[in-house]
C-alpha cells in the first residue's frame, strides 16, 4: 500500500443549508478542482484540531471542536499515497469565510454538489453530503 496520507476536511452548511466548496489553485496538485475546505493534519494533532487551524489559516473563520461533526470519510488511494480523511459538518462558526488561499468560494445547494468538478476522494463524500441535507 501507499503510504496513508491523514487530512480533514468539514462542510460548512449555512443557515440556507447550502454548502462551502473552496476550488484548489492552479499550481497545486489537482488545480481547479473544487473540495471541502481542510488540510493534512499534523502530527500530534488531532482531525479536529487540524480543521480548527486549517479553517482559521484559509477562510479565517473560527470553529470549536464541539460544533465538528463527522458524517462521513473518504479512503481513497491516489497511486501516490492512501488519502483516508474524515469529513465533518459545521453549522456553527464565527466570521465571514473569505477565499485566503481558494482560488474561489461557492456556496452550493445539495442538488447541486455533484456538478461541481471535484478530486475522485470527494465524489462518494458529495454523494452522501447531498443524500444527509
Ligand atoms: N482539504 C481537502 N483536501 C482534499 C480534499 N479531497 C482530497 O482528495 N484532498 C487531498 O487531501 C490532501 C490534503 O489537502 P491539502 O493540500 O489541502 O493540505 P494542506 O493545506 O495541508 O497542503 P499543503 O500545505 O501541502 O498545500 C491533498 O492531497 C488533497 O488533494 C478535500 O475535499 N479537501
Amino acid at each position: 500500500m501507499s503510504k496513508l496520507l491523514l487530512a480533514a476536511a468539514c462542510a460548512l452548511i449555512d443557515a440556507d443549508g447550502r454548502v462551502l466548496l473552496a476550488q484548489r489553485p492552479e499550481g497545486k496538485p489537482m488545480g481547479g478542482l473544487w473540495e471541502f475546505p481542510g488540510g493534512k493534519i499534523a502530527d500530534g494533532e488531532t482531525p479536529e484540531a487540524a480543521l480548527a487551524r486549517e479553517l482559521r489559516e484559509e477562510l479565517d473563520v473560527d470553529v470549536t471542536p464541539a460544533c465538528l461533526s463527522p458524517i462521513a470519510f473518504a479512503s481513497h488511494d491516489s497511486g501516490e499515497f492512501h488519502l483516508l480523511m474524515p469529513l465533518f459538518v459545521c453549522r456553527k462558526w464565527s466570521g465571514r469565510p473569505k477565499p485566503l488561499e481558494a482560488a474561489a468560494l461557492a456556496w452550493v445547494r445539495p442538488g447541486e454538489l455533484m456538478s461541481y468538478d471535484m478530486p475522485p476522494a470527494d465524489r462518494p463524500l458529495a454523494a452522501q453530503l447531498r443524500d444527509l441535507l
